[in-house]
């Protein structure tokens, strides 16, 4: 996942994207970057790791201007650290740069298409620097020497055509203005917010909505999928349609796990869903064991809380404080390779001993994915002299790779492949698991918008909204496995 942010303003942006990408940051912690456009020139600075340690005073002074896009980084495709690091920048036609939150899974094709056809090169793995190309080749054919809304809108008409999967994607366009733009599934996230200013009206575009309750923004609405805003740097909104009408699916992980619970998302707040999912929840344990003898729910933290909070309301047990977070490490389900996700577990999570001592505690988790969290947490609440331990995962079993734009590329990594409830519990080592049923995970969400009909939720049931071809998932799982990824780290 990424976060990705636009503004254009009446006065100074960095200061405005770099605050909203730390509220961001929870999307991705890889790398981060700012592009602004400075009267003709485009100034650019990004670099590896978090917000505040890539940006200092001087990077922030030479980032002028009334307009930038922002960008910070959980790789999906491609290389880690600062090479594939984003905005990426194309000086043709006209100079734009691009951020992008998503995965395309037609790549190969695209790839080539950009090299035989468009005769553009690629210097990188990173599927975002073959979607800038794909853009400024549907630009370059509209054959302008100055674009209106239109060229770009036909431009984005033919991204939409040739790429595949899940993209949100904000472009600054030297000459012109602010361009983002959402696949037509929905898949990703974007919302649209406006700020009144004494000197006008200012737009921005952004992941989350919580970038704009920082910043003073109002969230006017969600982008549409398939839809494009534009807007200009002189102030003005343009909206279209640029997709065929497709099925809107968007990504249900947000909810679980990605988003954070004070964003809005398709009119959805992230939190009273995730309320609802632990409601759901404690539904199903009292529905399987009415006589549970739970005398304590203990959160994982940080993002089970929320559910955990509601669950132990609804089976009226209290809810405890097991588990004390160190805040200054990252979410470990974002880091990209297993001996770092395994050791961060052990250093980020410290149990309170007392909590633990002869109770049946019911731990309770957003997800489980790899199993990393899980596996460790409850060996940690045995040691703490817990009587029983049982787990509950307010997703259910997550069991096929992710494919437009979470980092879960093989399935041989995730604990529920291929594997029962049964099998899992045993290799969890927890004396009960309890996994939330999807049409619950559904029902949670659309229970805050009835419109929402469909997701995608294919890390649960293998289906993709896209299609897929199994060619794809193959070399994905090769090229993007934990093992490939520390053969890489190896020999770089
Ligand atoms: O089964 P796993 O592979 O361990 O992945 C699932 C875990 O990873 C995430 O936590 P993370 O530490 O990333 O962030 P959080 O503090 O937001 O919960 C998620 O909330 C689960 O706890
Ligand atoms: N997680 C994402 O959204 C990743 C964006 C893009 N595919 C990259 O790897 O940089
Ligand atoms: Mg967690």
């Amino acid at each position: 996942m990424c976060g990705i942010i636009g503004i254009v303003g009446k006065s100074e942006v960095a200061a405005s994207l770099y605050d909203g990408l730390t509220v961001l940051q929870h999307r991705g912690q890889d790398a981060a970057g700012i592009a602004t456009l400075d009267g003709s020139r485009l100034r650019l600075h990004k670099g590896p790791g978090l917000v505040r340690d890539v940006f200092d005073r001087e990077h922030m002074l030479g980032l002028r201007g009334h307009a930038g896009i922002g960008h910070c980084r959980y790789p999906t495709a491609g290389a880690e650290g600062s090479t594939e690091a984003q905005p990426l920048y194309v000086n043709s036609p006209y100079g734009i740069a691009l951020a992008h939150n998503g995965n395309l899974i037609n790549t190969e094709t695209l790839r080539r298409e950009v090299y035989e056809d468009d005769r553009r090169h690629i210097n990188t793995d990173s599927d975002s620097e073959i979607l800038l190309n794909v853009f400024a080749h549907e630009l370059q054919i509209q054959d302008r020497l100055t674009l209106a809304p239109d060229n770009i809108f036909k431009a984005i008409a033919g991204v939409h055509r040739r790429c595949v999967g899940g993209y949100a994607v904000v472009t600054l366009l030297l000459g012109c203005g602010i361009v983002a733009f959402r696949d037509r599934n929905g898949i990703r996230p974007l919302v649209l917010g406006e700020r009144d200013t004494p000197e006008g009206k200012e737009y921005a575009v952004a992941s989350e909505s919580v970038a704009f309750d920082i910043l003073g923004f109002r969230l006017l609405r969600d982008v549409e999928p398939g839809e494009a805003v534009l807007i200009t740097f002189d102030g003005q909104l343009h909206s279209r349609q640029c997709a065929e009408a497709a099925v809107h699916a968007p990504c249900i992980f947000e909810y679980v796990y990605m988003a954070r619970p004070d964003s809005m998302m398709e009119d959805v707040s992230v939190y009273k869903a995730r309320l609802r999912m632990g409601e759901r929840l404690a539904a199903k344990i009292r529905r399987l064991r009415p006589d549970h003898d739970i005398e304590a729910v203990i959160p994982i933290p940080d993002t089970s809380r929320t559910a955990a909070s509601s669950l132990a309301q609804a089976l009226g047990v209290p809810m405890r404080e097991g588990f004390v977070k160190n805040r200054y490490i990252g979410r470990t389900f974002i880091m990209p390779g297993q001996g770092e996700r395994v050791k961060s577990v052990r250093r980020k999570l410290n149990p309170i001993p007392l909590e633990f001592r002869k109770k049946a505690v019911l731990l309770v988790d957003d997800s489980i994915v790899r199993g990393t969290t899980s596996k460790q947490i409850i060996q940690m609440a045995r040691e703490a002299g817990a009587r029983k331990v049982y787990f509950a995962s307010a997703a259910p079993p997550v069991r096929y790779p992710n494919i437009y734009g979470i980092d879960m590329p093989a399935a041989a990594e995730l604990v529920a492949h291929g594997r029962s409830e049964a099998e899992i519990q045993d290799i969890l080592g927890t004396d009960w698991l309890i996994y939330q049923d999807l049409d619950d995970l559904i029902a949670a969400v659309i229970d805050g918008n009835e419109e929402l009909a469909e997701f995608d939720a294919s890390c649960f049931t293998g289906q993709y909204v896209t299609g897929v071809e199994p060619t794809y998932l193959r070399e994905l799982e090769f090229a993007r496995s934990d093992e490939a990824k520390a053969q890489r780290r190896q020999v770089g």
